[in-house]
């Protein structure tokens, strides 16, 4: 059975358990059971820390894992582990910020300072970047809360939408030390069986299948034969638009994978040259 770990608590558990139970994955889980087998898709998952899978994966404990690749960096293990997928949530940055209202303004004021955070190695490679020394205070979370304890005069931190930065007084300093996003990762030096192999690769394109069916649509619309031209140029589609005949003469029907997120400028666009009836509709599943 493939290994695969899910993260157990935190961000990422939520949106992981989504995307594996769309995928077909069955994770039914017993009371506060770390283990859960799917049989039907010969898979075992490991519910485990975010950081321990990014610390483990590479390390062939597990045989794949999904976890963020700020903890990759933050725990060194980015160079024993291949990063399989994007899966594009747990989005975010990872900043220095200080009290708004301080002496502290940008990062080179933070020479010599003390900073507290949860990845102190992330820290430690950003501040010699900058050509600047900081002691770096380790806290497990609430990171936010060391500058008012007195415990550090800066913070490195997750930022997401900055609402507990400024819960605590405090503003980022400078560009974004690192920018992450949850990921599937499997060990770079490992050998799978060939059973476990294929099962990867059945992960992989079912994954790949429900984020292409989360970002595209399908976009129907008919359109003059004079402006086809035109309007196929405005929906290219992955590979090819198909263009159907209709019962009125001069007038074609057009379907079409738009991205998500151009559904309101494509439609515009597609009014502007002629184009009617133009239909949206979600996929539930796909392999493009
Ligand atoms: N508010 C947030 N929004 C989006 N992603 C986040 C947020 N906080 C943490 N993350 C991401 O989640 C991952 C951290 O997962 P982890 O389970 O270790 O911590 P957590 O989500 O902060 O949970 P907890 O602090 O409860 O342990 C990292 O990749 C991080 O970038
Ligand atoms: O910019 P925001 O949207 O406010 O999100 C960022 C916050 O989310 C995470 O905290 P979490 O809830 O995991 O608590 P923790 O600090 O105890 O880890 C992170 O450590 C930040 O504190
Ligand atoms: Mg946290």
């Amino acid at each position: 059975m493939l290994r695969v770990a899910v993260p157990n608590k935190g961000s990422l558990h939520g949106p992981t358990t989504q995307l594996l139970d769309e995928a077909g994955y069955r994770l039914h889980r017993e009371h506060r059971a770390l283990f859960a087998e799917d049989r039907a898709n010969n898979v075992r998952f490991i519910f485990w820390r975010a950081g321990d899978i990014a610390r483990n994966v590479g390390a062939g404990v597990l045989d794949v894992g999904i976890t963020g690749q700020d903890l990759l960096a933050g725990t060194g293990t980015a160079s024993s582990t291949e990063e399989l997928l994007p899966l594009g949530f747990g989005n975010s940055e990872f900043y220095f910020a200080a009290a708004a209202d301080g002496p502290i303004s940008s990062v080179a004021d933070l020479d010599g300072k003390r900073v507290a955070t949860s990845f102190p190695r992330l820290v430690e490679q950003a501040a010699q970047r900058y050509g600047i020394e900081v002691r770096t205070v380790e806290l497990d979370g609430a990171v936010e809360t060391a500058v008012e304890l007195g415990l550090a005069e800066a913070i490195a931190d997750v930022v997401e939408t900055g609402s507990s930065l400024r819960a605590a007084g405090l503003v980022t300093l400078g560009e974004p030390i690192l920018r992450s996003q949850a990921v599937l990762v499997r060990g770079s030096e490992t050998a799978l069986t060939e059973e476990r192999e294929q099962a990867v690769q059945v992960l992989l394109q079912r994954l790949r299948g429900v984020l292409d069916a989360r970002s595209f649509v399908v976009m129907d619309y008919n359109c003059p034969e004079s402006a086809l031209e035109t309007a196929t140029a405005i929906t290219p589609g992955k590979e090819s638009p198909t263009v159907s005949n209709l019962a009125e003469p001069g007038l074609v029907a057009v379907r079409s994978m738009v991205p998500r997120a151009d559904v309101q400028n494509v439609m515009d666009r597609l009014a502007e040259v002629g184009a009617t009836e133009i239909l949206v509709t979600r996929l539930e599943a796909c392999r493009l």
